[in-house]
């Protein structure tokens, strides 16, 4: 089941820099983790904003939720996720 996902990461100011790097150099490694196992098949930046649009592949809602749910910025962001389905017109 293929899903659009947008992000939109928020990081508290008060945040010591330090943290928020790490939190950053751990998410990249996970979100590249998912990418190889093809959870992550497109991952876009949002131009001019801090969000990215996603396409996430998994097997039902329950499993996307655990994928996203350990995102290390799972905490700082506003996640929306839309379902998608075939549409007939679609030749691929
Ligand atoms: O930068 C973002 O959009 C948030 C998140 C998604 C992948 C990643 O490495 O960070």
């Amino acid at each position: 089941m293929l899903f659009l996902v947008r992000m939109d990461v928020n990081i508290p100011h008060d945040l010591p820099a330090e943290q928020a790097e790490a939190i950053k150099a751990r998410e990249k490694a996970y979100a590249q983790q998912l990418q190889r196992e093809g959870h992550w098949r497109h991952l876009w930046r949002v131009a001019g904003e801090y969000a990215n649009y996603s396409v996430f592949d998994a097997a039902s809602n329950d499993e996307l939720h655990g994928l996203l749910s350990q995102l290390p910025l799972f905490p700082f962001m506003k996640i929306q996720v839309t379902p998608l389905a075939q549409h007939p017109s679609a030749i691929a």
